[in-house]
């Protein structure tokens, strides 16, 4: 897929919802949640049915922000149900500079690094390779990924604090997009502690009950609200009221 260039409105937009260029910040990257939804609330189809939300004009403002992150974020229901890629396609040829190094959420470890999408980019000079965040070391590691072993709770729960702190200081990442999926949103929306800055694509579809629903646990308000209107979506972008 090769990306439309950035509506010139966008960067003005999205200026204060951006990482600092010089967080020194020890403690742990800054954090941006971003996604798709559908207007009643769903960001997929079906769990393991990979659904287009965005139009091309903010699937470019998506690579824009992932140009700005040191690192992307999914759960492993992400990465099994899309193969995503996860690089950014803007700002140049030099794709794999310009992209996030890709963190997936997989205690477990049932997602296969080899045979992947993002294998594929990585091979190709196009993107970074992944940090896999496991519970314990796996016995077999695969070539060209690395493991974070993260203790989890009695829930299976990694630390988030825990996770994000040894991101910032044994990888040196300085700001982590998080892009989903549903559980890792419905965890992080309530969580203003942690996150710095939200920015949600509305598309004008509904996708449906079966659909994979957002909705956190709890109400939780936002402030310094802002919108951006597209051709098609709208995007919200805010931070999470403390
Ligand atoms: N429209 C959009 O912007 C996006 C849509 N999606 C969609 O979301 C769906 C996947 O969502 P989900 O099934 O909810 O999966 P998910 O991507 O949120 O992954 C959930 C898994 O991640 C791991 N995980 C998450 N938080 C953890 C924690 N604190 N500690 C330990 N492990 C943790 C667990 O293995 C858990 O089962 C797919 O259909 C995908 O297409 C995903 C990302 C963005
Ligand atoms: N911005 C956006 N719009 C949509 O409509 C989407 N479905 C998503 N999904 C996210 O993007 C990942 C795919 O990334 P690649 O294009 O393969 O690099 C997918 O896994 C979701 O995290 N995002």
């Amino acid at each position: 897929m090769s990306l439309g260039s950035l509506r010139p409105d966008v960067s003005d937009f999205l200026s204060p919802y951006l990482p600092p260029n010089n967080d020194e910040n020890l403690s742990r990257p800054s954090v941006t949640l971003t996604y798709a939804q559908s207007l009643d609330s769903r960001i997929s189809k079906g769990h393991g049915i990979r659904t287009t939300i965005s139009h091309p004009e903010t699937k470019t403002m998506t690579h824009y922000l992932r140009y700005h992150h040191d690192g992307i974020l999914i759960g492993s229901g992400t990465a099994l149900a899309d193969n995503p890629g996860l690089n950014c396609k803007y700002g140049g040829p030099d794709a794999r500079e310009h992209s996030p190094r890709p963190i997936i959420l997989d205690a477990k470890q049932k997602w296969k690094f080899s045979g992947s999408k993002m294998q594929e980019l990585f091979l190709s000079g196009e993107g970074k390779s992944p940090i896999i965040v496991v519970d314990k070391e796996p016995a077999d590691k695969e070539t060209g990924a690395e493991y974070l072993a993260c203790s989890c709770t009695d829930l299976g729960s990694f630390d988030w604090d825990k996770m994000m702190h040894i991101l910032r200081t044994r990888y040196r990442i300085k700001s982590v997009m998080v892009e989903g999926g549903a559980n890792v949103i419905n965890q992080l929306i309530l969580r203003p502690d942690l996150v710095d800055n939200l920015v949600i694509t509305i598309g004008p579809t509904f996708l449906g009950r079966n659909g994979v629903e957002v909705s956190p646990t709890t109400g939780m308000s936002l402030c310094d609200v802002n919108w951006w209107r597209g051709t098609n979506d709208a995007v919200l972008a805010a931070h999470l009221s403390k």
